[in-house]
């Protein structure tokens, strides 16, 4: 039986290098697969791992229509057997139902990885449908962890250093290298009282370098 599977875990948990992992290990049995990206670090239809691994992708525009690729391509002859899909917070819900119909209609596994909340803590709509039709839900085992030690859950946008929680939810972008160093939009993986606290790790470290204040007298 077909399954859509859905892997979640903050930025930086290892989603992209396990989407490559699966095709790897499907393609190595012989299976004939499609990967699809959007908005992917690497540049346009590129799967990419921070891990250094890469491989050529689709990419998922907003008026791309999973359902007709994949019937266009078997009436053409070609085998599919299953379908990995990053970066799939950033599909539509309509996308994400094109997905569970080719599974219940024609057995084909779908492999989806991608983040669950966006940068003010609300679910992506492509997620929120994941986790609505999923046969299986996957955390990432490997956790990322916010600079205080606690497993991260959540995903901070940092703008010339300094948390935001508005703007355009879809800002393609990294992790910083180096939180301290951060001048233009980069992320920050945070536990939740971190988040809702605007504490990233530049801020914590300025809050305990400043001297403590004098006595009233
Ligand atoms: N130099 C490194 N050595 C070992 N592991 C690394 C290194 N750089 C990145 N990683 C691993 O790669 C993970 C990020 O992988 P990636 O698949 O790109 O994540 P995601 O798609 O979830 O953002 C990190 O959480 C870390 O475990
Ligand atoms: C939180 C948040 C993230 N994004 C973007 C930033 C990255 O390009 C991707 C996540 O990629 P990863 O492989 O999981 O690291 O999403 C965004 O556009 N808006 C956000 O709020």
């Amino acid at each position: 039986m077909a399954e859509l599977h859905f892997f979640t875990g903050t930025m930086d948990s290892g989603k992209s290098t396990l989407a490559l992992q699966t095709n790897h290990n499907h393609a190595a049995r012989g299976r004939v697969g499609r990967i699809f990206t959007a908005n992917d670090r690497g540049g346009n239809a590129v799967l990419s791992s921070r891990l250094g691994l890469s491989h050529d992708a689709l990419d998922v525009a907003s008026d791309f229509d999973f359902w007709k690729y994949v019937v266009d391509s078997l009436t053409k002859g070609d085998r599919i057997d299953y379908l990995i899909c990053d970066e799939a917070q950033f599909y539509s819900a309509d996308q994400i139902d094109q997905l569970a119909k080719l599974v219940d209609e024609l057995q084909i596994d779908v492999f989806a990885f991608g983040i669950l909340t966006d940068f003010r803590s609300y679910m992506f709509p492509g997620s929120a449908r994941l986790v609505e039709l999923a046969d299986r839900m996957h955390v990432l085992q490997v956790e990322a962890l916010c600079w205080c030690g606690k497993r991260a859950t959540h995903n901070a946008r940092v703008e010339n250093g300094t948390m935001v929680t508005d703007g355009e939810v879809v800002v393609p972008g990294d992790v910083a290298d180096n939180p301290q160093v951060a001048t233009k939009v980069t992320y920050e993986v945070l536990c939740r009282q971190h988040h809702r606290r605007h504490l990233t790790a530049a801020r914590a470290k300025a809050v305990s370098l400043q001297p403590e204040p004098l006595p009233f007298d």
